[in-house]
């Protein structure tokens, strides 16, 4: 991600990883290494995944120079190349020689006891293991920061002042041998990042010569070539050819899905067949799949309120604890106590207690790694305040079309009312008029039109108006035309509706009016999303109460509602954007923490109106991207319940994290107040339990009951008595249903299967179905 340009003026946001990181205790250290430089806007440190992101003016301070600073204090970093994290960490199979030697010398000074000299090597161990101790304590005093290196140089040194030499040694190889083995424990998740950066493949083919280029310098706009079997590399539209592409790296999904000429395809997504030239949308760093890994790094740039609590806390706790200590270790001399040596003691012991790192570490890994688990199912929750509030949901607001409905129309009948035009013309004007709009039943009355052997010609229509919620307006041949529902017949000054309209099929009417006077009338039909249903049962089972919120008419919600089996606790319908505010505010206020899910499109009031607000798929608007703090990569709602238990186990995890890091930070003290001061006991807890809350944390990522298969089950549970058969919901959509419910297991545990799958494919189509999400995180 080396030169990502930001937004504005010349500043860039650069990438580095950063090994020495090891503790929290040194995030602050990182931070007034590089704050100080001139250049320098901001800087965050994932302690998860060991990077450090600047923000940074490229003219003042180069990447190296940054790099020349963080070295400076042992911190080992380097810039990562784009695409690239992880991929220059050693993945630090043995642990430094360092602790190795530490280790041996330790190991033969335990047989002091038959030769007394032999203690000596205790030391020599200790000695062995300081020195990456000793240079980093250094670098932390020269910025007058306090880090676990000073506390535990100090409680060697008090050890061997005390004359206690094995124990010292032995201080020594715990803290190293533990740093180790956090870094290896890190490296999962690190290994998770890196593959989800790395999705897409650093080079390109340039479609005109056949030349490779590296994705970073490629241009928008540029038209590349992506063969079958080949990762497209960066966003883009297809400008010619066509083929199956793969997008489970980015939506979880592992049914093809087709594109030819217009078609967006992602970076990072597969090429299954069929050779596609794509014209590029973005810069390589831009697209969708390096947003959505920078955004789980950044995540931690949004801290919970929990997280600010700990660090405050931390703040205040590791001064206090300091002092304690020193008050321990003076006091008793100055009033000349008797057992000196042993008040001594648990002042080390104090001391050593004194890092909070455990507790400071409690949060943030277990929210990196459940971001990073949810990214990798097509979710993307911007932040770890997010994962809070969404752990708390108690209401669930869906919006119908596009939400719980798939949003592609077909349009049931189309009339005329009255003399004044000729059916042609009516389907002409409406098809013109609605190809100016992004609504989805815009592109169904388009649909329509060119069925009829009708053009329609958006260049001539004049004066185009959206009413939100209401419908469209739009001037053609010197007639002003009003497409929409009943709203618009007030706004149309147009009073009578002829019965007509009663008998129609489909559910959601449209009206057409001109000169006050109504001159036609269409119906139109939309079946729910595969899954809809089981998407709301689940929410049900978690105790979550989902409603409707809908723009559409009482009659298209209504038959929504039947297809569910009526499992929605409310419908709202003919609603406009302000009464959906207004209702989700309602819900806050009445029920509790409200989610919002909707397609962005006049939903985006409402989805910064309710705590957590989940836009639908990657190819929504940039908007709704932005305005909402989650966005399903995939449309497929069953996300939701989801990432709600993701969310809550998140909390869970984070629960245990805190209260064991804490109780064994108030045992080991207690401990030594009641005349046991163990100091090795003291780091042992301290690096032990920062180890235990990094592996306990990495749990997230695994898939809990792997086993389990999403249940077969199709949009609607519902009974056949509401008109359509079963069958006519589980159109499309359905099929694909099956295949990714499938119940063989191909790979369950290899995070990006994408080459797999490829085999898979080749393997034929039955393979297919090997492919089996997660049914449960
Ligand atoms: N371009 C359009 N053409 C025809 N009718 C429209 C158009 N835009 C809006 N309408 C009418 O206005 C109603 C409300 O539309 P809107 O898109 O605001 O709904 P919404 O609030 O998103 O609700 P939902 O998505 O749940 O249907 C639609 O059901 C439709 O009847
Ligand atoms: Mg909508
Ligand atoms: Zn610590």
């Amino acid at each position: 991600m080396g030169d990502s340009a930001a937004p504005a003026g010349k500043l860039e946001k650069s990438y580095f990883d950063v090994l020495g990181i090891c503790c929290p205790s040194e995030v602050p250290l990182v931070e007034k290494l590089l704050e100080p430089l001139a250049g320098v806007h901001k800087v965050t440190v994932v302690v998860p995944s060991r990077t450090v992101i600047v923000l940074h003016d490229a003219a003042a301070i180069s990447t190296a120079q940054i790099v020349r600073a963080l070295n400076g204090a042992r911190l080992e970093a380097s810039v990562r190349a784009y695409g690239g994290a992880g991929q220059s960490k050693v993945s630090n199979k043995w642990p430094s020689p360092y602790v190795l030697v530490c280790g041996v010398l330790l190991v033969v000074s335990l047989f002091e006891h038959f030769w007394r000299p032999l203690k000596w090597f205790a030391v020599a161990g200790a000695a062995a293991g300081l020195p990456p101790i000793v240079l980093r304590s250094v670098a932390a005093l020269r910025r007058r920061t306090m880090d676990v290196n000073i506390l535990m140089l100090i409680a060697v040194a008090g050890a061997i002042a005390l004359k206690d030499y094995s124990e010292a040694g032995f201080i020594v190889f715990l803290f190293t041998i533990a740093e180790w083995l956090e870094t290896r424990a890190c490296g999962k998740a690190t290994a998770g990042m890196s593959s989800l950066m790395s999705m897409a493949p650093q080079n390109a083919v340039l479609a005109e010569t056949g030349q490779v280029v590296a994705t970073q310098d490629v241009k928008i706009n540029t038209v590349i070539a992506v063969k079958a079997g080949e990762v497209v590399p960066i966003d883009g539209v297809v400008v010619d050819g066509r083929s199956e592409v793969d997008e489970s790296t980015l939506t979880g999904e592992s049914f093809p899905v087709s594109k030819q000429t217009d078609s967006q395809v992602w970076a990072g997504t597969l090429n299954i067949d069929g050779y596609i030239s794509v014209r590029t949308t973005a810069m390589a760093d831009n697209s969708a799949v390096a947003k959505m890994a920078r955004l789980v790094e950044e995540a931690q740039n949004s801290r919970s309120s929990t997280q600010r609590l700990i660090d405050t806390c931390a703040k205040y706790y590791t001064p206090a604890v300091i002092f304690m200590s020193a008050a321990v270790a003076v006091i008793p001399v100055c009033v000349k106590a008797r057992n000196l040596r042993h008040w001594f003691e648990l002042a080390l012991v104090l001391l050593v207690s004194a890092c909070p790192c455990a507790l400071v570490l409690s949060t943030p890994v277990a929210t990196f790694c459940a971001l990073l688990r949810a990214a990798r199912t097509g979710l993307l929750i911007k932040g770890g305040d997010v994962l809070e509030s969404l752990a708390s949901i108690k209401v669930a607001a869906f919006d119908k079309t596009g939400t719980i409905t798939r949003g592609e129309f077909s349009v049931e009948e189309f009339q005329t009312v009255g003399e004044r035009v000729s059916k042609q013309q009516l389907v002409y004007w409406v098809s013109s008029i609605e190809s100016r709009s992004s609504h989805p039943m815009a592109s169904a009355l388009v649909g329509y039109a060119q069925s009829n052997s009708v053009e329609p010609k958006s260049e001539n229509v004049a004066e185009f108006q959206i009413y939100p919620g209401e419908g469209i307006y739009g001037e053609i041949d010197g007639e002003g035309v009003y497409v929409g529902n009943k709203r618009i017949l007030a706004r149309a000054s147009c009073q009578t509706v002829p019965d007509i309209v009663e008998h129609m099929k489909g559910v959601t009417i449209g009206y057409v009016a001109c000169n006050k006077e109504l001159i036609g009338v269409f119906s139109l039909s939309d079946s729910c999303r595969t899954g809809a249903a089981e998407a709301i049962k689940e929410l049900r089972s978690l105790g979550i109460k989902s409603v409707m919120l809908t723009g559409d008419s009482t009659a298209a919600a209504t038959y929504a509602q039947n297809q569910l089996g009526n499992i929605l606790a409310e419908v709202h319908s003919e609603l406009l954007p302000e009464d959906k505010v207004r209702i989700v505010d309602e819900l806050k206020a009445g029920d509790g923490p409200t989610l919002m899910i909707g397609d962005g499109m006049n939903d985006a009031p409402a989805l910064a109106k309710a705590d957590v607000g989940v836009s639908m798929g990657v190819s929504g608007s940039a908007v709704a991207m932005e305005t909402s703090h989650i966005t399903l990569m995939s449309n497929d709602i069953r996300r939701i319940p989801k990432a709600i238990k993701l969310a809550r186990r998140t909390h869970r995890t984070i629960v245990v994290n805190i209260v064991f890091s804490v109780t064994t930070k108030l045992a080991i003290v207690a401990l030594a107040f009641a005349g046991h001061p163990l100091i090795w006991a003291a780091v042992l807890a301290d690096v032990g339990t920062c180890l235990l809350v990094i592996m306990y944390s990495m749990l997230l990522l695994r898939e809990k009951g792997s086993g389990k298969v999403a249940k077969k089950s199709c949009a609607s549970s519902h009974s056949r008595k509401h008109g359509h058969g079963t069958s006519h919901h589980c159109s499309d959509g359905h099929h694909h249903e099956h295949v990714s419910a499938g119940r063989m297991n191909c790979s369950p545990n290899i995070p990006f299967r994408r080459h797999l799958e490829l085999n898979c494919w080749n393997r034929g189509m039955a393979l297919l179905s090997s492919r089996n999400f997660p049914d449960d995180y």
